[in-house]
């Protein structure tokens, strides 16, 4: 799957977002090093902090599938019922789980600003001198 494949992957996903709260609607697609691609979206809560970012839904669904090899995320956010207009990037929370399954220096992250067009970071770049698994010795 190319780069804006992905980007185009996470505007789809964006579609299921459960945002009622913030009104700030995020898809993301995830590629797995075997091709496999995982979808994800916010999914907040009337209750706050028990909402989880579209990152983390992506992530999640595919280690639960078995996946511990990721290539690439694309991110997508913006205002509900609005098409892409601005660059997203993931939180912190985020950015240490996928501190957590990504080599830093390697793992991509593509933020869309439009259907067609995206700025792209390593892990590395928006999490340096980060702590993970190394640190504990696994
Ligand atoms: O990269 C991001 C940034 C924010 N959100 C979600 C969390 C919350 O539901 C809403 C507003 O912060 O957007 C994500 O899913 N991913
Ligand atoms: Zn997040």
């Amino acid at each position: 799957m190319s780069d804006l494949e992905l980007v185009r992957a996470a505007i789809a996903a964006r579609v299921n977002s459960y945002s009622p709260y913030s009104n700030f609607a995020v898809g993301a697609a995830l590629l797995c090093a075997d091709g496999s691609v995982y979808g994800g979206c916010n999914i907040e809560n009337a209750a706050y902090s028990p909402g989880n970012c579209a990152e983390r839904t992506a992530f999640f669904r595919a280690i639960f599938d078995g996946h511990r090899d990721f290539t690439a995320i694309a991110v997508v956010g913006g205002p509900a019922g609005e098409p892409i207009s601005e660059l997203c990037a993931p939180c912190g929370v985020c950015r240490q789980v996928m501190r957590e399954f990504c080599d830093p220096a390697t793992f991509r992250i593509l933020m869309g600003t439009s259907p067609d067009a995206f700025v792209e970071a390593t892990l590395e770049d928006l999490l340096p001198y980060g702590f993970g698994p190394e640190n504990l010795g696994h």
